[in-house]
């Protein structure tokens, strides 16, 4: 997907524009009014239109039959009892009920289900017939070959789980449509009485002929938590379709249509959480517009910057369509219908993430097309990498400078006027040979470079460059760095071993043994590296680790899995691209919420390397909002040397590594989204595990809620503390010395403490306490979904 394909705009026709097109005469090339409509809206530079299915007449028939027994005349209602039943039995349409009735005029429509049908009334018959009209609906959109259809909102919180229901059941029933659930960002009427006034369509009914738009939804929340009473409904509607897609388990075929009427506020926290959600469709009115000074329409700041930023995501594959609604309507003085588009259009133009994905060099441009996929991460030891890999890998521009500068300051602090020995363990097809040299070059030192590689066909390469560039300055040696012999002993040792979560190609275990060549007082570049771990809310990963799951089941081979186990779903995917695309994704639509360091590896610098067999790890982090955790993401920060690093952390990598593009997160998923509340808190464990021919990571998470006044119980039992069980904050079990002070590894992420915790609640102090409220399993026990061989 590239830039030259710019958001789509859809325009919403009304029954009111079908009834005036009706009205005008029929033209040749477009015979109906849906035609005729659609043929226009095409002309005005709209790319899709959307219309809703059913007329006036469908809505009469099925409130008399179903609705409105009158309880005077038992004849007339025993009447319309009958024909329900009937009904029910074969439900149908009439001609004059339906909006369309060509294959032609269905061609590029998103249809809009009736909006008056309460699936979540209170009345258990109501949401009966209701279910029953929404199914029929679907097969007659899924008849006309209708891709997508919009769905009325849920209005009750109190019955959103029949709603849900019923959703799930019209997925299962409708295999080939895209369901889209329309949604206030947040519920307007509790910020009422603090949104600027502006125009506003009527928010009283449903598609009604005169009706400009169909109306905002208004969502009804039983309201008795006193004074966090707006908070919490801010939230409510991100509440209610979690509880929708959960029930549909994920459906990839369930979206979002969100509703942008109500302004939205500049900044506030809420508005991330949706960020990460699969948003197909923005509902966009015309009243939602502002007039610039000119008379122009233009968006409120807040809705603007929204609309911006799922631009963004569009890089990222989820491409949200902005409908367009009543632009024909003549609301702003100036500018006219095209007015509208033509403004979202400059939004889009105008976005930084935009503009960067337009610039050659930048990660956004680099990684257009790639974000948001899964890749079993990469195994460069028990697998010889191909040539096209190390290709892709060495057009990052940011890991090799870094590199050169980190072995320049070294060379340049060496002490002494002999010789310097260069080692690059792991030189692939000789990029960081390349930069020694030229790091040597500049540093004006007299000094000399082994490489070694144990991939015989990368081995090949580095022939070829000895002989064409680097002549004796340079000696190769083929082989495992963990078992050969190198004449002498290294004074500075260059390595790039590094995985999304630092060790997860295991750099530990082979440059264990390659510490055997670096003299005791010698430097490694790294000289250590950090692993962070931070939950993850991205309903595209979560549903995208599902189908690896589904791509087991159909046998499909998955690096790392062993066949016959679990399925690979439940290892940990993602780290570089595969073999071929080798390439950064950034945090994009992963949203990355905050983070917590997991274990730093510190290799020589003055002293030797260990490894632990375990490395454990446990995290805490606290939760202001609700949402939901799909799994984990794990990013790396590594020191090369003296305050040159690498990072891949989300918040840090512009100042330490800005474009680099090697890495991207690695994704832990969770088996099932782990529900977090408002003021909760995410315990997390990790395990690194390893045996004699593997090394595979466990981990298992736990929510507990923050309660205030809570009593004691017996099952409060303690757990190890943290420090104890990650070896006082190192890896390596006995007590490390200080290693290579940095100024952006070394400090614990500032906003989140690390507890420790107690099996089922902790005391917090202030009458607070800590309630467990859920838990995940533990996720790839023994490595038997996912695992790196040794
Ligand atoms: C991630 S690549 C880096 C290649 C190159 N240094 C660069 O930065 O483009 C790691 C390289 O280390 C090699 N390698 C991994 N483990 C090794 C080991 N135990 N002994 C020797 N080479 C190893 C791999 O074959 C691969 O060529």
């Amino acid at each position: 997907m590239s830039w030259d394909n710019a958001a789509s705009i859809s325009a919403l026709l009304t029954l009111e524009d079908i009834a005036k097109a009706a009205r005008a005469p029929p033209k040749p090339d477009a015979p109906t009014p849906v035609l005729a409509l659609s043929a226009q809206a095409r002309s005005k530079g709209y790319d899709l239109v959307c219309l809703p299915l059913t007329t006036e007449n469908w809505k009469k028939r099925w409130t008399e039959m179903c609705l409105l027994p009158s309880g005077v005349d038992l004849d007339a209602d025993m009447a319309a009892e009958k024909r329900a039943e009937a009904w029910r039995a074969k439900p149908n349409f009439l001609l004059d009920e339906v909006t369309i009735t060509q294959l032609e005029e269905a061609e590029g429509v998103t249809a809009l289900i009736s909006e008056w049908l309460e699936l979540d009334a209170a009345d258990d018959w109501v949401r009966h017939d209701a279910e029953i009209a929404l199914q029929q609906e679907l097969a007659y959109a899924s008849y006309l070959n209708i891709q997508t259809a919009i769905l009325p909102p849920p209005r009750s919180r109190e019955y959103v789980s029949s709603y849900a229901r019923i959703v799930n059941a019209c997925l299962k029933n409708s295999p080939y449509m895209h369901l889209s659930i329309r949604l206030p960002i947040y519920n307007p009427s509790v910020l009422e009485n603090h949104l600027p006034s502006i125009p506003s369509p009527p928010l009283t009914g449903g598609l009604l002929p005169g009706s400009p738009t169909p109306s905002t939804p208004r969502l009804v929340i039983p309201d008795d938590r006193g004074s966090e009473a707006t908070s919490v409904n801010l939230d409510a509607t991100w509440e209610m379709w979690d509880v929708i897609r959960s029930i549909c388990d994920y459906s990839t075929r369930l979206s979002l249509t969100l509703d942008l009427t109500p302004p939205l506020p500049v900044k506030s926290g809420f508005l991330s959480k949706w960020k990460a959600e699969a948003i197909r469709h923005l509902f966009l009115p015309s009243s939602t517009f502002i007039a610039n000074t000119k008379g122009y329409p233009v968006l409120p700041k807040g809705t603007q910057s929204f609309i911006r930023e799922s631009m963004t995501a569009s890089i990222l594959c989820h491409r949200p369509v902005v409908i367009l609604a009543g632009a024909n309507l003549g609301l702003h003085s100036m500018g006219g219908e095209l007015a509208y588009s033509q403004y979202l259009r400059h939004l889009e133009k105008t976005s930084p993430a935009v503009q960067a994905a337009q610039t050659s060099g930048t990660v956004e441009n680099f990684a257009q097309g790639y974000q948001d996929y899964l890749q079993a991460p990469l195994q460069p030891l028990m697998d010889n990498l191909q040539s096209v890999t190390y290709q892709t890998f060495e057009q990052d521009p940011v890991k090799y400078h870094n590199y050169e500068e980190a072995i320049f300051q070294a060379l340049v602090d060496w002490p002494g006027e002999e010789t310097i020995i260069l080692c690059v363990a792991g030189a692939g097809r000789g990029p960081l040979v390349a930069r020694s040299l030229s790091a040597i070059e500049r540093s004006g030192r007299d000094a000399f470079v082994y490489a070694v590689e144990k991939n015989p066909n990368a081995y090949i390469t580095l022939q070829g460059r000895k002989e064409a560039e680097w002549g004796d300055r340079v000696t190769l040696i083929f082989g495992d760095m963990r078992f050969i012999e190198v004449p002498e002993e290294a004074d500075i040792l260059i390595s790039e071993l590094l995985g999304s979560f630092g060790d997860n190609e295991l750099s530990p275990e082979c440059l264990d043994g390659a510490m055997r060549f670096l003299k005791s007082d010698g430097i490694s570049i790294p000289s250590s590296y950090t692993a962070h771990l931070a939950p993850l809310q991205s309903s595209k990963l979560y549903n995208e680790a599902r189908a690896g799951k589904d791509e087991k089941k159909r046998g499909d081979a998955l690096c790392g899995h062993v066949p016959g186990c679990e399925p690979a779903f439940w290892g940990w995917w993602g780290a570089r691209m595969g073999d071929a695309d080798r390439r950064y994704k950034n945090a994009g639509s992963l949203n990355i919420r905050e983070g917590m360091r997991c274990w730093t590896s510190g290799l020589g610098f003055h002293s030797p390397i260990a490894i632990t067999r375990v490395r454990q790890s446990w995290i805490s982090l606290s939760r202001t909002l609700e949402y939901s955790s799909d799994g984990l993401a794990g990013y790396f920060e590594a020191v090369l040397y003296g305050n040159i690093g690498l990072s891949i952390h989300p918040h840090r990598k512009d100042r330490i590594s800005k474009d680099m593009l090697s890495w991207f997160p690695l994704f832990f998923p969770f088996k099932e989204p782990l529900y977090l509340p408002s003021n909760s808190e995410l315990k997390v464990s990790i395990w690194r595990l390893t045996n004699q021919r593997q090394v595979w990571y466990e981990w298992h998470a736990e929510a507990f809620m923050n309660v205030v006044g809570a009593p004691l119980t017996d099952s409060d039992v303690p757990m190890p503390s943290p420090r104890s069980a990650n070896g006082g904050g190192s890896l390596f079990g006995s007590p490390s010395p200080a290693r290579s002070p940095s100024p952006f590894v070394d400090g614990n992420d500032s906003a989140f403490e690390r507890r420790s915790f107690r099996r089922e609640s902790v005391e917090l102090g202030g009458g607070s306490r800590l309630i467990k409220i859920g838990h995940t399993s533990l996720h790839n026990p023994g490595g038997r979904s996912s695992w790196i061989g040794l």
